[in-house]
């Protein structure tokens, strides 16, 4: 059975494939045109004077060469092709996959690992339009060319055998070195990235911090590394491509001194071994081609096996069977365990808790304790390890993230954004969300009055991940954008961490509103916040230390340090 990386190549070059095999059958049938055309005129034009016949030869190899270049024009756009298929609907497929991955599968790599993804995309691409892919689909003719020369010139037989013998034994060794110092040189110059993505993301602490040196080290550790393996890579590969062109070489010296032998013992004629010579060339390019594209093959496989492992990574569910009512806002967590990595010890320890419907409902807990993981838990986002969450009396993993987004809102305690406007991020980017639903949410958020006082308003442009506010006012914004479509749920980690005094009371009064019609649960220190609260859960270690009604769990908490209860 087919490799899953081939069968995902080949769905994209298989069905050009035909084509392309008769086209490049037309090709070298034409190319034995030249090494017809020079034997007749060594052998009948100069030796007879037949001007006439060079003539008719002339006219004839003037037409071979026309079509010749229709043919190959014909090839590359073909093959062209075939790379826009790939640009488009691998390019399509990969993206919906990216985004449709679990978040537990997105978070367990790194953040850089997903851009080469796309740069395999591209790796992909340029190899099936390339040079790479003529060699491969040219590779059958060699044999026809083997066996012409065979018949032309016997007395070569051997010496072609043995140059054929040498390449298969140079491409062998190269694929096996040049491959695998490919991939290192790609895996250093991953570990180069990393550290040039993170000096990105955390540029503001590294310049705090005068963390620049020690940082430009680490990279520069990396940059040698990666440099180190390239020039590995490129001397492997052009010593194969040197001791390619030498064999070219040699090929050429021994069949023209076999040739002669040949000649003067009457053997083969002059033209003969001429033409037996620009045969040869047609039988070595494709395999010097191969050679000196090995890196781009190894890459492509390397590249179509990473692209063929994440498409076959389970999404999240995508479609749901039925589309249900919008539920009434009752949130259950059924012995729930968690860990993130298998063999490690779980985050989260049995917990069973029921939420709503309605009410505002705090999680409180030290740092660690599980609490945005709860949350997330609560959410879809991250399956439990055991146990189940149910939305109203339906298991949560029955339902698409599409409804669930609709259903439960969600605001992280970093309140990204994405580049673009203000109300493009309210709307969750969607043309569909009018804009009295917008404004409806922006006021409930309490971040209408801020938005319409800056000079674009809605279309303030928010920069990458929202960087041209402040974390209160992006935090501010992403609570409106969970509540379009008034979600009978809403999730909120930490929204009061950035806020002033007044925007934490405003928002207080805000989610005690919020909380007559829809259930509010919030990951939150604030005293404010736990004093309105219908309910407070006590997280610690993973394990709820103290549930309850908050005028029961209250006096407790105020009565301990938090680290203490449950102690
Ligand atoms: N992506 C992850 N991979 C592995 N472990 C993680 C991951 N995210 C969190 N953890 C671990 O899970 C535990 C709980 O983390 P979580 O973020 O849920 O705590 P929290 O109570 O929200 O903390 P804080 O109050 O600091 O936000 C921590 O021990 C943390 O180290």
């Amino acid at each position: 059975m087919l490799d899953r990386r081939y069968r995902m190549l080949m769905d994209k070059l298989g069905p050009a494939l035909p084509g392309l095999l008769v086209m490049s059958l037309f090709i070298n049938l034409l190319a034995l045109a030249t090494p017809l055309f020079v034997m007749q005129v060594y052998d009948r034009v100069i030796f007879h004077a037949g001007l006439t016949t060079l003539q008719a030869l002339v006219l004839g190899i003037c037409a071979v060469i026309l079509f010749d270049f229709f043919l190959r024009q014909a090839r590359s756009r073909v093959l062209q092709r075939v790379a826009l298929a790939v640009d488009v609907d691998l390019g399509r497929a990969l993206f919906a996959k990216v985004a449709g991955l679990p978040l537990q599968v997105l978070e367990a790599r790194p953040g850089h690992t997903w851009q080469f993804l796309f740069r395999d995309l591209e790796t992909v691409r340029n190899t099936v339009a390339g040079a790479a892919i003529v060699a491969i689909v040219d590779l059958p003719f060699i044999v026809f060319f083997l066996g012409l020369v065979i018949w032309l010139a016997p007395p070569l037989a051997w010496v072609f055998a043995i140059v054929a013998v040498a390449f298969a034994v140079l491409g062998l060794w190269n694929g096996l070195t040049v491959g695998h110092a490919t991939r290192l040189e790609r895996e250093a110059g991953m570990r180069r990235d990393r550290i040039l993505n993170e000096i990105v993301l955390g540029r503001a602490v590294m310049k705090s911090a005068a963390m620049a040196r020690p940082l430009q080290d680490l990279w520069e550790d990396g940059q040698a590394a990666s440099i180190a393996s390239s020039i590995r890579r490129g001397r492997l590969a052009d010593s194969s491509m040197n001791v390619g062109a030498s064999l070219g070489v040699i090929a050429t010296i021994a069949l023209t001194s076999v040739g002669a032998v040949a000649i003067l013992d009457l053997e083969m004629t002059v033209g003969t071994l001429v033409a037996a010579n620009l045969l040869a060339g047609r039988l070595i390019a494709p395999l010097s081609q191969l050679i000196s594209s090995w890196r781009a093959l190894a890459q492509m496989r390397d590249s179509a096996g990473r692209l063929a492992a994440i498409l076959a990574e389970p999404d999240d569910r995508r479609a749901d069977a039925i589309d249900l009512p919008r539920p009434s806002g009752r949130l259950q967590l059924e012995a729930v365990s968690f860990a993130y990595v298998p063999e490690a010890p779980p985050v989260l320890g049995n917990i069973s808790l029921r939420f709503g419907p309605g009410g505002l409902h705090a999680i409180v807990g030290p740092n660690g304790s599980g609490k945005t993981t709860l949350l997330k838990i609560a959410h879809g986002l991250y399956r439990p390890s055991k146990g189940r969450v149910l939305l109203d009396d339906g298991d949560m993993s029955q339902f698409s993230r599409d409804q669930i987004a609709r259903w439960i809102g969600y605001v992280p305690q970093d309140g990204f954004l994405f580049s673009g406007s203000v109300r493009e991020n309210i709307a969750r980017f969607s043309g569909e969300v009018a804009d009295a639903e917008i404004l409806a949410a922006a006021q409930l958020a309490g971040v209408h009055a801020f938005v319409a006082d800056l000079p674009d308003g809605y279309d303030t442009q928010v920069g990458e991940g929202g960087s041209r506010f402040s974390t209160g006012q992006r935090q501010r914004i992403a609570i409106a954008r969970a509540l379009v479509g008034r979600p009978p749920i809403l999730l909120l980690d930490e929204p009061t961490s950035n806020l002033d005094r007044e925007a934490e009371e405003e928002l207080r009064r805000q989610l005690v509103e919020l909380g007559k019609s829809t259930t509010v649960i919030v990951v939150t220190h604030s005293p404010a916040l736990l004093q309105s609260s219908d309910s407070i859960t006590v997280l610690i270690k993973g394990n709820i230390a103290l549930a309850g009604r908050s005028d029961q769990v209250l006096p407790r908490l105020m009565g301990n340090n938090v680290r203490q209860v449950g102690t």
